[in-house]
């Protein structure tokens, strides 16, 4: 805020006591949706968050977590998790990544910046590698704006980029990645008849090669970087459509998993390994996956793995990615500034927090929940507890994930009563959704509402109050569908399956013993955000939310 006037104390809450042990959980993927047999949510046995439904009218309710209400560009933008616990942690509603690359795109402020100015150094004499997600899923990166980046900078003077591909398959259908790579082409064909040296150097798949997040699997890291850095892979090919064709017919991958790939000449030598002197932009402008490569990218003292060789570069992220680690510290577009987040607030209020996921989705909790930044703000206050996730699986064949084991330690951290807010997230909905397996996401949604039955039971048991939501919808809906929501089917007439999340409000419900009985959501609110979840639980802590938030959703009448 910077006014003079700033401070941290909260004011107490007329109408809602202090000292509550509130049980806050995030179903990540879990959004409301029409029954039927491709809502997994529906199809799964569900008796908890059942009963929160139908238990108590007042105090269930669905809210935003898409589009414009997190802060993303469009109404068509369905919603994610850093967005999702950006607003939740935040409790307003930030322009965010995709939005900011696209303001700073169009006015062309992207190549006025600092972070601009120091890759374009090495556009003389070196090359300029763009490493990404290739797709307009908008979730991580959008295909349109690295376009007009490619275009951007070779007016600018680039003379030989090198595109290293990631392909989706997670945000978008299962198999798409070869259209994206053909439209790719097709550009980097109409720049190199203008005279820029412009290719395809390397590929993999999403899941597979770069895209780790929060220290799950390094392996994933050193990948990318043997194909984009050291143009070493298991396999080599002469062009990239046929690359992603060929790796394609073995059933065993997809657009997610591709192996990593590198992109030969004639001689059979990689077309595009990163040396000195030149210039690397990450163009994905959401942190979490971007994170480890950055890391790898930028630190001179570096061990997690061997990378054989520390090219002298120059490397700028899309946007800076990690504020307290000022990680990249060179970066195309400023990020957005999430301040004064609500977990930075109660801790300066005293609240003792305590937030667990397992590893895939601990930062999201953390991390995404305290507005981008790592660590914890006071750690006499705060404790964080991360569950090891299993790692080099897809999570159908586990989708009991951490689930059980996430709860017993809210559990544990509810009945210790050395806590005000517990908060945890339970990935099942989303992680498994995301792999497109029906089967298995019935078994995970039902493992999921397992795990808040274990945590509601605790807040009984202490008098507390319960927040339970999710982050965007996943789960709720496995197919593709038409405007007026039939099933698409493929060529051969099977259903074309939904891996990415959905358009879909989710659900928030409240209760619990410590929740006096005139405590109901408003009426007023009807287009309740996820933004509005964080001034609605600083009242159930007995505190006013400040005056910026967005409005609570709750109200006490008399009975
Ligand atoms: O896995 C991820 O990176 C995204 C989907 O791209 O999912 P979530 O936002 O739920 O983390
Ligand atoms: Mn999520
Ligand atoms: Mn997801």
């Amino acid at each position: 805020m910077g006014t003079s006037g700033f401070s941290w104390k909260l004011e107490d809450h007329p109408k809602f006591p202090k000292g509550k042990t509130i049980g806050l959980v995030v179903l990540d993927g879990w959004g409301e949706a029409n029954p039927d047999k491709y809502n997994c949510i529906h199809v799964a046995e569900t008796p908890t968050m059942d009963s929160l439904k139908t238990g108590a009218p007042d105090r269930w309710r669905l809210v935003r977590a898409h589009g414009k209400a997190v802060g993303l560009p469009t109404e068509d933008d369905m919603g994610n998790s850093e967005v999702g616990h950006n607003a939740l942690g935040a409790g307003r509603i930030f322009a965010q990544g995709a939005k900011l690359v696209d303001l700073a795109l169009a006015s062309g402020k992207i190549y006025e910046g600092e972070g601009f100015e120091y890759i374009k150094e090495c556009f003389d004499a070196g090359t300029l590698h763009l490493i990404g997600l290739l797709s307009d899923g908008g979730v991580h990166s959008r295909l349109d704006q690295l376009q007009l980046l490619l275009k951007g900078v070779s007016e600018r003077g680039a003379k030989r980029i090198r595109v290293h591909v990631l392909t989706d398959g997670r945000d978008v259908l299962d198999g798409s990645s070869v259209g994206f790579v053909e439209t790719l082409e097709n550009d980097l064909a109409n720049l190199r008849a203008k005279g820029v040296d412009a290719q395809i150097a390397s590929g993999g798949g999403r899941m597979y090669v770069t895209m780790d997040r929060y220290e799950n699997d390094w392996g994933v890291v050193k990948r990318g970087w043997d194909a984009q850095v050291l143009g070493e892979a298991p396999y080599k090919f002469r062009n990239a459509v046929e690359a992603v064709k060929k790796l394609r017919e073995d059933p065993k991958n997809n657009d997610q998993y591709l192996p990593p790939f590198v992109i030969v000449d004639e001689g059979g030598k990689a077309v595009g390994p990163i040396v000195d002197g030149d210039a690397v932009v990450t163009f994905n402008f959401r942190a979490d996956r971007m994170v480890m490569i950055a890391k790898a990218l930028e630190y001179e003292n570096f061990d997690i793995f061997d990378r054989v060789r520390f090219p002298k570069i120059r490397y700028a992220g899309m946007l800076q990615y990690d504020g307290e680690l000022k990680l990249p510290s060179k970066y195309l577009v400023s990020p957005p500034e999430i301040d004064r987040t609500s977990g930075e607030y109660l801790v300066h209020n005293g609240v003792r927090t305590f937030a667990c996921s397992e590893t895939v989705k601990f930062g999201h909790v953390t991390f995404f929940w305290n507005g981008n930044r790592s660590g914890y703000f006071n750690s006499s206050l705060e404790e964080y507890v991360e569950i090891p996730s299993d790692s080099g699986i897809t999570f159908n064949v586990e989708p009991k994930m951490k689930a059980l084991e996430i709860a017993e330690k809210a559990r544990d951290a509810i009945l210790s009563r050395k806590f005000d807010q517990v908060r945890v997230n339970l990935p099942n909905g989303d992680m498994v959704g995301h792999t497109g397996d029906i089967n298995a996401t019935v078994v995970a949604c039902k493992a999921a509402d397992e795990a808040v039955k274990i945590i509601l039971d605790a807040i009984e048991q202490v008098g507390g109050i319960y927040v339970v939501t999710a982050d965007h919808g996943n789960a709720e809906d496995m197919v593709k569908r038409n405007k007026s929501g039939q099933p698409l089917l493929d060529k051969n007439g099977n259903i074309q399956v939904l891996t990415s999340h959905t358009l879909q409000p989710v659900p928030i419900a409240i209760g619990g013993p410590g929740l006096a009985p005139g405590v109901r959501f408003r009426k007023d609110v009807p287009d309740g955000g996820l933004a509005n979840v964080a001034a609605t639980v600083m009242n159930l802590h007995g505190f006013v939310a400040p005056s910026d938030y967005e409005a609570t959703l709750i109200e006490v009448v008399d009975n």
